[in-house]
């Protein structure tokens, strides 16, 4: 390893490396939809898996784990994912890197946390397609790819991928980065307007406790979206005020690398009691206390409030 690399903390390397594999997984996500063979099984009930979460997962997992070993890695399709991702590697040259981070300024300023991370303390969590049920339905705006990085507990770095992301009517995708104290790229981060209460939620596991706890906080308007990520991404770029679940489903691969994206431009993720979720790597999967994210952390705790006065 040359000097230079030996400086550049662990995490900044692994956050780079990632954003080149999820740059890959999205085309792989783009091939299997082009090739129309989903292969979707049901894992439980509502809870999709196609050829294309198994694949990407396959793939991620694959080059993170030769390029860093001895780091843990959780993926949302288990241990044993054998779909091969040979054929779907696309030499697709619409998506850029995303952009890397500034090591060279941003060093002066990184927090101890982040610059004494060892690849022993990393627990990686990921999730290679959010926003399934929409994906197997051919909705496919809000699938994200989810790499989330913790340590000690907590997220401390995340990379979103958004494979079918367009612009001017072309589908480019785009790859985000944050890194809370550090910082975040590939995303104008906004905040929503304040004269209005936009909501989003999900779209496809919804249930009578999740629209109790959704009227509480008195939207102005719902966005009922896919994924996690793309949940987020509408908090990061200003277009809703609060992402707001009440209802065990979500899982910690849906929520660690939005976490740390969202934290990183000024926002906050928590359970709808507004405590933070662990995320090391022996914690159940489930996030049984819903998802409660706002775009401004500021607002978290009138969410709490109102959320808390619901009946169970
Ligand atoms: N009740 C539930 N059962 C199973 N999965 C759920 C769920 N509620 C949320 N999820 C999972 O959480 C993510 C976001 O859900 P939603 O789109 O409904 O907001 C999806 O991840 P995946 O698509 O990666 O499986 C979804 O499967
Ligand atoms: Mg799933
Ligand atoms: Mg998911
Ligand atoms: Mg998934």
């Amino acid at each position: 390893m040359s000097k230079a690399a030996g400086n550049i903390p662990l995490l900044f390397r692994i956050v780079n490396e990632t954003s080149s594999i999820v740059n890959v997984a999205q085309g792989i996500v783009r091939r299997v939809i082009q090739s129309g063979e989903l292969n979707v099984i049901d894992k439980g009930t509502n809870d999709l898996q196609t050829k294309a979460d198994r694949a990407a997962q396959n793939y991620i997992i694959t080059t993170l784990s030769s390029l860093f070993p001895k780091v843990t890695i959780i993926g949302e399709e288990g241990d044993n994912v054998s779909e091969s991702f040979d054929g779907l590697l696309s030499t697709d040259t619409l998506v850029d890197k995303c952009s890397v981070i500034d090591v060279t300024s941003a060093q002066k300023e990184v927090p101890e946390h982040v610059r004494s991370i060892q690849e022993e303390d990393l627990v990686v969590w990921v999730d290679p397609l959010d926003g399934t049920a929409e994906f197997a339905k051919g909705i496919t705006e809000g699938v994200t790819v989810l790499v989330g990085f913790a340590t000690h507990g907590k997220s401390v770095a995340g990379v979103v991928g958004q494979p079918f992301y367009n612009v001017n009517g072309k589908t480019t995708g785009r790859t985000i980065w944050g890194i809370p104290g550090v910082g975040f790229g590939g995303i104008n981060a906004q905040l929503p307007p304040k004269d209005k209460k936009v909501i989003t939620t999900t779209r496809s596991h919804s249930d009578s406790r999740v629209e109790a706890v959704l009227a509480s906080v008195k939207p102005d308007e719902v966005l009922r979206v896919g994924g996690a990520g793309y949940k987020v991404l509408l908090l990061v770029e200003g277009k809703a005020n609060a992402y707001v679940y009440a209802r065990a489903g979500c899982k910690k691969w849906d929520s660690c690398a939005p976490e740390a994206i969202l934290c990183a431009t000024g926002g906050s993720l928590t359970d709808l009691a507004g405590k933070y979720y662990e995320y090391h790597k022996d914690v159940q999967h489930v996030n049984d206390e819903g998802i409660l994210a706002t775009a401004n952390g500021e607002d978290h705790a009138w969410y709490v409030k109102q959320v808390s006065q619901v009946p169970e």
